[in-house]
């Protein structure tokens, strides 16, 4: 794709992720962070993965000029997400709606950060009309535990459903190297893209978690 860039002089959008900072030893994440990344790890097929798409980027915008754009995109979700990719905020909804064991991984003290879609799209779009060469994270900054997370979840379905959820919370072996925190300092997108999420966590699980019951 860099080739193709560099051929047809394309400005070129690399969709990067938080995971490039690995299990972060800095918090929050700015991006000028190198990260913290166990490279045998379970996770470093991704991580490194994206990493080195950083690097190639970066790498043919010093040697041939390719016009470089790089988001780090945090935690997403929405409306028509895949109900089986097996993140927390799919899980969580469907095992809600399902009356089903809530999976909590460890013992649900890590943090993450949830952006709604349309802030996402809102924020690529930013990106790309803007001359910002640099990575800039896109993410909403309010961070929750996963045990916070899996009780708004559960309050929020139980708010959609004529009865409330039976589901309790189950707590499972921690992922092996499993980041403990996340948050993104979105400092660079509202100065160099004056962009910042505008869903709350909330009205974004509302939306999503309606268009997931026809899965349940
Ligand atoms: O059922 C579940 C699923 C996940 N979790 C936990 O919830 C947290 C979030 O896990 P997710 O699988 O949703 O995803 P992560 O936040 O780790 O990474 C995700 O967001 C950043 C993107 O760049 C990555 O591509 C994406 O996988 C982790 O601590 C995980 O262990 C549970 O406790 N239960």
């Amino acid at each position: 794709m860099l080739g193709l860039a560099k051929r047809v002089k394309a400005r070129f959008l690399l969709a990067s992720t938080s995971e490039v900072y690995g299990s972060p030893e800095e918090h929050p994440q700015n991006e000028e962070y190198w990260g913290h990344v166990n490279c045998v790890g379970p996770r470093a097929c991704y991580d490194e993965g994206k990493r080195v798409a950083e690097t190639l980027t970066y790498s043919y915008a010093r040697q041939d000029n390719v016009d470089v754009r790089v988001a780090r995109i945090f935690n997403t979700f929405g409306p028509r997400m895949n109900c089986n990719d097996g993140r927390v905020v799919s899980n969580f909804i469907l095992q809600a709606l399902r009356d089903e064991d809530i999976t909590i991984y460890g013992n649900g003290s890590a943090t993450r950060s949830f952006q709604y879609v349309h802030d996402l799209v809102d924020g690529l779009i930013a990106l790309m009309g803007s001359d910002c060469t640099e990575p800039v994270n896109l993410g909403n900054p309010q961070e929750f535990s996963i045990k916070e997370f899996a009780d708004m979840v559960i309050g929020l379905v139980n708010e959609q459903k004529d009865q409330p959820s039976t589901s309790k919370v189950m707590y499972l072996p921690a992922v092996t190297d499993d980041p403990q925190r996340r948050k993104p300092d979105i400092s660079r997108a509202k100065e160099r893209l004056r962009w910042e999420p505008r869903v709350s966590v909330r009205g974004g699980l509302q939306e999503t978690s309606g268009g997931l019951r026809d899965y349940s």
